[in-house]
């Protein structure tokens, strides 16, 4: 039997491996029994996919189930991002949505996530339940299933198309008025994900000049992986210095992470454009509000929200802490350095779409480029240097019981002044310095986060940290 599990963000397997039509119509069973045990059966669930091998299909299978159960499945007419699917969830007051993508992993990947009525990422109570529910359905054996023709003709089958009501809520979201007609060209990369011809339509509708690269579907991304971030963006940043452009804005497969390039060519990391964006929102759009990060992101952050007055919060890493802490209420901006970021007013999930476009709307406010406006703030809140290294384990995680139960006191030559153990273990060191040590949830790899307050500081606090865990890594 095979172990379905919903680790950070949903779950993920290999097509034909485990993910198999059977193994999705176990999920879609779960969800089903979950939403009857809910009483939310009357309101449907949203079926969405993005531009992954076989998505459609997929997605039509678990439609075929939820509708066998009673629930109607309103399943989109066409690829579309994790946002506009959770935006749909809150649009159309369903109980919730099954969408179906790997995210940025691999193509050979592809996984499925579910989102509750909240539209935001299923919270871990939630998934929780899932798993136990899916475990029944694999015990018992029992799916119901309908043929698509039957559903339709029983009217628990609809088509719907998300993309208007999402584009109409942007129109809330973003200042309009500002961005048309702004004198910028801006390269915007797709990267063969759902969020083709999202950000390209709404820039060019609004008189800015835009370049498309990658904006054709294409469940091999070209080769590449769909995670927008500097090692995978090389094509928009040659572009971008190709066609002369102010600025290059890329989406993830299902286009809830960002990705931003300068008009020279360098990367801005998600940290640096979490920190323009509450700038941006503190000082030209005059909102006020929590400022909400995970425990892997940038304190620079906390900066700009002692300087203004404002709370700042910490949660594990997930944007369904992030998403927690917006439903609760009065968060200005919430963001994770993953590439995740979502704003007061809008729902509680990331979207890197609506990131892309107000950035794209800082730019055109402030009328100068990125690069200045990021020099700007580093000369208002300082700087910030943070890296992050991906390290392969043994699968064995005894030497993280181990920090955990006896934390270090001292790492070389660094005092640890301060443990926080909300996600892996967190050691705050001088100076502002602190580093994060964390199996990730949904890759077989341990993070390790650093962060220091020039390039100098953060290479030393590196290497001592490499050298640490390695000798930890060796002793098990
Ligand atoms: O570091 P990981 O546990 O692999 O998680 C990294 C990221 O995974 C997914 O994309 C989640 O949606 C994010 O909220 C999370 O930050």
């Amino acid at each position: 039997m095979s172990d379905i599990r919903f680790g950070t963000d949903g779950w993920r397997a290999v097509i034909a491996d485990q993910f198999t039509m059977e193994n999705v119509r176990i999920v879609a069973q779960a969800i089903a029994h979950y939403t009857i045990e809910n009483q939310q059966q009357q309101q449907g669930i949203i079926v969405g996919h993005d531009t992954r091998f076989m998505g459609r299909a997929f997605a039509q299978e678990v439609a075929s189930v939820l509708a066998a159960n009673g629930i109607t499945a309103y399943l989109v007419n066409e690829p579309t991002p994790t946002p506009v699917v959770a935006f749909g969830v809150r649009h159309f007051a369903a109980s919730g949505a099954v969408m179906i993508t790997a995210s940025h992993n691999p193509p050979h990947y592809n996984g499925i996530k579910y989102i509750p009525d909240y539209a935001g990422p299923a919270t871990n109570p939630i998934t929780i339940r899932l798993e136990q529910l899916i475990h029944q359905v694999q015990q018992k054996r029992e799916v119901n299933r309908i043929s698509l023709e039957e559903a339709a003709s029983k009217r628990k089958l609809q088509y719907i198309y998300l993309r208007p009501h999402y584009e109409a809520h942007l129109r809330r979201m973003i200042r309009f008025d500002v961005l048309r007609g702004a004198a910028l060209h801006i390269v915007v990369d797709a990267m063969h994900g759902a969020g083709i011809g999202y950000v390209s339509t709404i820039l060019k509708e609004n008189g800015l000049k835009v370049t498309t690269i990658r904006d054709y579907e294409d469940p091999m991304f070209g080769g590449e992986l769909p995670e927008p971030n500097d090692k995978h963006l090389a094509e928009l940043k040659e572009e971008i210095r190709h066609a002369r452009a102010d600025l290059g804005l890329a989406n993830d497969g299902d286009a809830d992470r960002f990705g931003v390039v300068a008009a020279d060519g360098r990367y801005i990391p998600p940290n640096q454009v979490l920190a323009l964006l509450a700038r941006h929102l503190i000082k030209n759009r005059k909102q006020t509000g929590r400022i909400v990060r995970t425990v892997a992101t940038t304190h620079l952050l906390d900066r700009i929200a002692r300087q203004h007055g404002l709370d700042s919060v910490e949660t594990p890493v997930g944007f369904k802490y992030v998403g927690t802490e917006m439903m609760a209420g009065d968060v200005l901006i919430g963001g994770e350095e993953s590439g995740g970021c979502s704003i007061m007013g809008h729902i509680p999930e990331k979207d890197g779409i609506l990131t892309n476009l107000l950035i794209a709307e800082m730019c055109a406010w402030e009328k100068k480029s990125i690069t200045d406006i990021l020099a700007e703030l580093h000369g208002e809140y300082g700087e910030f240097f943070s890296t992050r290294l991906d390290l392969k384990t043994r699968g064995n995680s005894e030497w993280l019981n181990q920090i955990r139960e006896k934390p270090p006191v001292q790492i070389g030559s660094y005092e640890v002044r301060g443990v926080d153990q909300k996600d892996g273990i967190k050691l705050q060191l001088d100076n502002e310095q602190w580093l994060l040590i964390r199996p990730s949830g949904t890759e077989p790899l341990v993070r390790i986060y650093c962060e220091a307050g020039s390039l100098e500081e953060l290479g030393g606090l590196q290497e001592t940290v490499s050298d640490w865990f390695r000798d930890l890594h060796d002793d098990e």
